[in-house]
């Protein structure tokens, strides 16, 4: 049985509306969209990885508002648990280090794009806001 990979992600608000990116054809879950974040690595809390995460991929600084509930996901060939944070964007320009895309989408047309698996408990709750 694989290790449970621990990662945090960002639902990011700018302009009152949410940040969606979307994986590379080379990234596992190609074309899937998904809140940016990513693993946490040894040493560092939940906050600072997404802090870190959200720079690295999209050179953009965000101010954290509220953690939502955990999600634990098991994919065919591994296990995540996905935490969840709402942001709301800072500063710096956007500009994608690792995605294919991104949108800035209306909260209610969120549940239209093709969601990681993982992801949908945690649009489910943020929707129920
Ligand atoms: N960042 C992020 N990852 C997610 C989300 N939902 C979800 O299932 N994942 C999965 O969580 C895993 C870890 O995220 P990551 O973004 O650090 O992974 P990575 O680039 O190292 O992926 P890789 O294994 O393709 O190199 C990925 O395999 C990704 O598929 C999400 O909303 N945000």
């Amino acid at each position: 049985m694989n290790k449970t990979i621990k990662v945090t992600c960002a639902i990011i608000l700018y302009d009152n509306e949410v940040l969606a990116v979307q994986r590379s054809e080379t990234m596992k879950l190609p074309l899937k969209w998904e809140f940016p974040g990513g693993k946490i690595e040894e040493g560092e809390t939940e906050v600072e990885c997404i802090k870190r995460e959200i720079f690295e991929e999209l050179n953009i600084k965000i101010e954290i508002k509220n953690q939502l509930t955990p999600v634990t996901h098991e994919y065919p060939d591994f296990k995540i648990k996905l935490i969840p944070f709402t942001a709301e964007y800072v500063s710096g320009e956007l500009i994608l280090k690792e995605h294919a895309n991104s949108v800035l989408v209306n909260k209610k047309k969120l549940i239209n794009l093709d969601w990681a698996e993982a992801d949908l408990p945690i649009l489910q709750e943020y929707l129920s806001l």
